[in-house]
């Protein structure tokens, strides 16, 4: 289960912004470097202590700052009593001054399987945000011994041989248990292979000053409660929004529940499932509670009036009649639409819709979806979901929620936020749909469309998280604990029980 502290605003940031963050903190607040290597290789001592307080640590030294900690640490737990070992990856060992004049044992790169196998727990301290490239030689050796070991790796602000922007590990990676983060965690490590290599990501806060312009965030549980509109005592149907679905070509009746599902749970006033008279039976026997329409005979203005937020594209079909039926309601409104599934198919078939419509619009493609309207390969917009989901914002002026692991919201001058909430059960047919009738609840509540495709995303991830972990778990059952999720119960924070933390995310498995 993820875990946050309280905090609102937790950058998600590329190795160079880190760079450019840690001087600029050392510029305006005159704080000396070496402050903040003690912070955070003591942070992460902490960590090591407390997950393996038994045995030798083997610490893994490279010749930059990474491997500063990486001594910084070892001193440190050899101050706390603890036996330590350092192995020597780079051809020069950082400032010897770093240790304090404590005596730690230090053996070159060919002796880093036999000290590893001597260690019950191993630290990479090799490379940080300064790496470029696949690990070179010496480091590849230290790396391989690191992997061979069977025993648990704390890598240091994250794992060695992993791009810490893109997360490829185009050599030589260390496969960590647990990885210390320091200041916030990077998007390298949130992207796969490094998310996989990660393990167990421990962000911790150092002492840097706070972080100015729009680099990418964290949804934060503190951030998407903050954003959801009380609900008033004296709330009625009518104020809390009227949510129209247009889903479900004859025969896909489920898409077209399962996003009436997700708006209600979240708090629609009233959900309006527009879908052909194929449906209908099985539309209101399993949502009663839910308006139905007919789609073939609908007006597409009258469907429309009264709606405070619209949803299409749920298996609506990328026909011809369907892409008349999606002109209409585009033009049809200004209030916020949502366009997934087959709309988006129909919008990449027909651009020409965005400037048809005059209205705030969020479009929710999965990678797929997302190549279909860039002409672009699937390849391309997982190798760069950031830069993906930034490119479709600009294209179609509008809020964009890219879909993966993990999902992204961005829009032009804003920042792109980074869900961390939820797990692989997520991944089924008809979560994406309920996800849908969730965001058109919180557009009817007067959200802002990133803001709300932001608080869907957390929120049913949430939901999926007190639904359980186990395979098998039905759209359904997440959404039937959405409203769970949506009180605003504290998330517990870190089970590290340390300050600081600013998020603890499980390892991806
Ligand atoms: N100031 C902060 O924000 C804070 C930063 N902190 C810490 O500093 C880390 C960044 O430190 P950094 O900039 O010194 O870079 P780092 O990752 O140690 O690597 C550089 C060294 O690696 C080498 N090298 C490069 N590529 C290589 C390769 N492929 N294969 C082999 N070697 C390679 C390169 O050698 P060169 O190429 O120069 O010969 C150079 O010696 C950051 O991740 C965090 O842990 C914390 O103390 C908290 C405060
Ligand atoms: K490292």
């Amino acid at each position: 289960m993820s875990r946050f502290s309280g905090s609102t605003d937790v950058p998600v940031l590329t190795a160079d912004e880190m760079r450019a963050w840690d001087s600029s903190t050392i510029r305006r607040t005159g704080i000396p470097e070496r402050v903040l290597m003690e912070t955070a290789a003591r942070a992460a001592a902490s960590v090591v202590d407390r997950l393996y307080p038994h045995g030798r640590v083997a610490v893994a030294v490279g010749s930059g700052n990474n491997g500063g900690d990486a001594l910084v640490l070892a001193r440190t737990l050899a101050a706390w009593g603890r036996d330590v070992i350092a192995v020597q990856a780079g051809s020069r060992m950082p400032d010897e001054a770093l240790l304090h004049g404590w005596r730690i044992p230090v053996v070159p790169a060919e002796g880093a399987a036999e000290a590893f196998g001597g260690a019950a727990t191993i630290v990479d301290g090799l490379l940080g945000t300064g790496a470029t490239g696949a690990p070179r030689e010496a480091y590849a050796l230290v790396i391989r011994a690191m992997n061979d070991s069977a025993r648990p790796v704390v890598a240091l602000d994250g794992p060695s041989g992993v791009d810490l922007t893109t997360g490829a590990a185009p050599g030589e990676a260390v496969r960590a248990a647990v990885t210390v983060t320091f200041g916030a965690p990077k998007r390298g490590l949130l992207l796969f292979p490094g998310r996989g290599l990660a393990g167990r990501i421990v962000a911790v806060e150092v002492g840097f000053a706070p972080r100015e312009g729009d680099a990418a965030r964290l949804i934060t549980p503190a951030w998407a409660h903050q954003l959801l509109p009380a609900v008033p005592p004296d709330a009625h149907k009518g104020r809390m929004g009227r949510v129209v679905i247009v889903a479900g070509r004859a025969g896909m009746a489920g898409a077209c529940v399962l996003a009436g599902t997700g708006a209600l749970r979240a708090g629609a006033g009233m959900a309006v499932l527009v879908t052909p008279e194929a449906n209908r039976v099985i539309v209101q026997s399993a949502l009663p509670e839910a308006l139905y329409t007919d789609r073939d005979t609908a007006d597409a203005m009258e469907v429309q009036r009264g709606a405070a937020a619209v949803v299409a594209g749920p298996a609506m079909g990328t026909d011809d009649d369907s892409l008349a039926f999606l002109d209409a309601i585009a033009r049809g409104s200004d209030v916020p639409l949502l366009l997934d599934a087959d709309a988006l198919t129909l919008l990449a078939r027909d651009p020409g819709l965005r400037e048809r419509m005059d209205r705030p619009l969020l479009l929710t493609p999965h990678p797929g979806e997302a190549g279909r309207l860039l002409s672009s390969s699937i390849k391309e917009i997982t190798a760069d979901p950031f830069a993906a989901a930034a490119a479709l914002a600009e294209r179609f002026r509008c809020a964009v929620l890219l879909k993966g692991t993990p999902s992204l919201v961005a829009e032009t001058g804003r920042g792109t936020r980074v869900n961390v909430a939820g797990h692989a059960g997520l991944a089924t047919g008809g979560n994406g749909d309920v996800l849908g009738g969730v965001i058109g609840a919180l557009l009817a509540r007067g959200m802002e469309p990133a803001d709300a495709a932001a608080a869907g995303l957390y929120f049913s991830g949430r939901a999926a998280e007190l639904a359980g972990r186990g395979r098998g778990l039905l759209p359904t059952d997440v959404a039937d604990v959405l409203p769970d999720a949506l009180l605003k119960v504290p998330v517990p924070g870190s089970s590290l029980n340390l300050p600081g933390i600013l998020l603890d995310l499980p390892a991806a498995v």
